[in-house]
C-alpha cells in the first residue's frame, strides 16, 4: 500500500511572528532552516530568490527539492553548504552554523558537473578532500580504494577523468563527496547530464550508498520520478519569490525496497502523481511546470 500525503504547509511550523529564531535542534536534525530569505542585489535591481523558508531534514533522511527553474533550489542548497549567506533567518547543520559544519566536514557536496581535476587520476580526485585536511597517505589510499569499490570503479583507479564516461565521472564525484564519511550530502542535480539508463542506475546506487552510510541527503532535481524514487519527502517550491508550496511524504515501504522494480509499482505512480499535482497546484497551471521533467 502506498501512503502518499501532501501537506501544503511548510515542513516545520513557522515560529510565531516576532519571536526570535530558536537556536539549533539536537543532533537528530541534519538541517534546520528557519525563516530564511535571500535577496540578491544586482545592477538591474533586487531579486528575492528565497522568501521565509522553513525546512527541517532529519538525520538519515532523504529530501528532494523540486520546482520550476529559478525558484531558488540551488540558492537554498548553497546557503546550507555555506557557499553563500542568507539575507535573514537562521540555518543549522547538525545543530551548528553552516560555517562550523563545513569546517567540521559534516557534509559532502556533489553538483551537476562532476568537477573533477583533469590532471589528477581517479584515485587522486577521490583523495583530494582528505589531502586538503591533512589525512596521511596510507589512510587516504585505503579510503579511496574502499570508495572506488563502493561505486564500482576499482578497475579505473589509475585513469584520468577524460578517459571515463560521464556516468563514471559522476560516480567518482560521488565517491569524493563520501570521502570524509559525511553525515549529510548536498547534491544539486548530480545526474542531470546523464542519459536515462545511466541516471536510473545511479539513482539505485545512491539509494544503496545512503542506506549503507546512513547519511542524510538534500537533493535538487528537475525530475519528479527521480525525486520520488530517491526521497522520503519531496519539497515543492514555487517561483519568485521562492517559497515552499507543499511537502509530499513518500512512503513506499509497502512497495518493497527501492530497486528498479519500484519504478513499475502502483505506489510509485501514485507518489509521482501527488508531486505533479502539488507542483500544478503551486503554479495554478494544468500543464507541466517549466523546468520540471514529468517523465
Ligand atoms: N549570484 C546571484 N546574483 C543574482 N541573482 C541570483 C544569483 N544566484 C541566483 N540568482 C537568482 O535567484 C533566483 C534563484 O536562482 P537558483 O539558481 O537558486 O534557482 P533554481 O531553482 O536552482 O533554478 P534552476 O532550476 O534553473 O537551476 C533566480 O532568479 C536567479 O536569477
Amino acid at each position: 500500500m502506498s501512503d502518499v500525503s501532501t501537506a501544503t504547509e511548510p515542513a516545520t511550523a513557522a515560529p510565531p511572528a516576532g519571536s526570535p529564531a530558536q537556536p539549533t535542534t539536537g543532533p537528530a536534525t541534519a538541517v534546520d532552516v528557519r525563516g530564511v530569505s535571500k535577496v540578491f542585489t544586482t545592477r538591474a535591481g533586487t531579486v528575492t530568490a528565497l522568501d521565509d523558508i522553513h525546512l527541517s531534514v532529519a538525520a538519515g533522511e532523504f529530501v528532494s527539492l523540486i520546482g520550476p527553474s529559478g525558484c531558488g533550489k540551488s540558492t537554498l542548497l548553497r546557503l546550507v553548504a555555506d557557499l553563500d549567506e542568507p539575507t535573514s533567518g537562521e540555518i543549522a547543520v547538525f545543530g551548528r552554523p553552516p560555517r562550523v559544519a563545513r569546517e567540521a566536514r559534516d557534509y559532502g557536496i556533489a553538483f551537476q558537473q562532476a568537477g573533477l581535476l583533469p590532471w589528477r587520476t581517479v584515485t587522486a580526485n577521490v583523495e583530494l578532500p582528505l589531502e586538503l585536511h591533512g589525512v596521511g597517505r596510507r589512510e587516504r589510499a585505503s579510503r579511496a580504494a574502499e570508495l572506488l569499490a563502493l561505486v564500482g570503479l576499482t578497475d579505473f583507479a589509475g585513469h584520468f577523468p577524460h578517459q571515463l564516461s560521464g556516468g563514471m565521472q559522476q560516480r567518482v564525484a560521488i565517491a569524493r563527496s563520501l570521502a570524509e564519511s559525511p553525515s549529510l550530502l548536498l547534491m544539486d542535480e548530480p545526474f542531470g547530464a546523464l542519459d536515462e539508463m545511466t541516471r536510473e542506475r545511479m539513482q539505485t546506487e545512491l539509494v544503496r550508498l545512503c542506506a549503507e552510510s546512513g547519511a542524510a541527503v538534500v537533493f535538487v532535481t528537475h525530475s519528479i520520478p527521480e525525486a520520488v524514487f530517491l526521497s522520503q519527502r519531496v519539497v515543492v517550491m514555487s517561483p519568485r519569490p521562492g517559497r515552499i508550496s507543499a511537502v509530499v511524504d513518500v512512503d513506499l515501504a509497502g512497495a518493497g525496497e527501492r530497486t528498479d522494480d519500484l519504478r513499475e509499482d502502483a505506489a510509485f505512480f501514485a507518489a509521482v502523481t501527488a508531486v505533479r499535482e502539488a507542483l500544478h497546484h503551486g503554479t495554478g497551471t494544468a500543464v507541466p511546470t517549466r523546468g520540471v521533467d514529468v517523465r
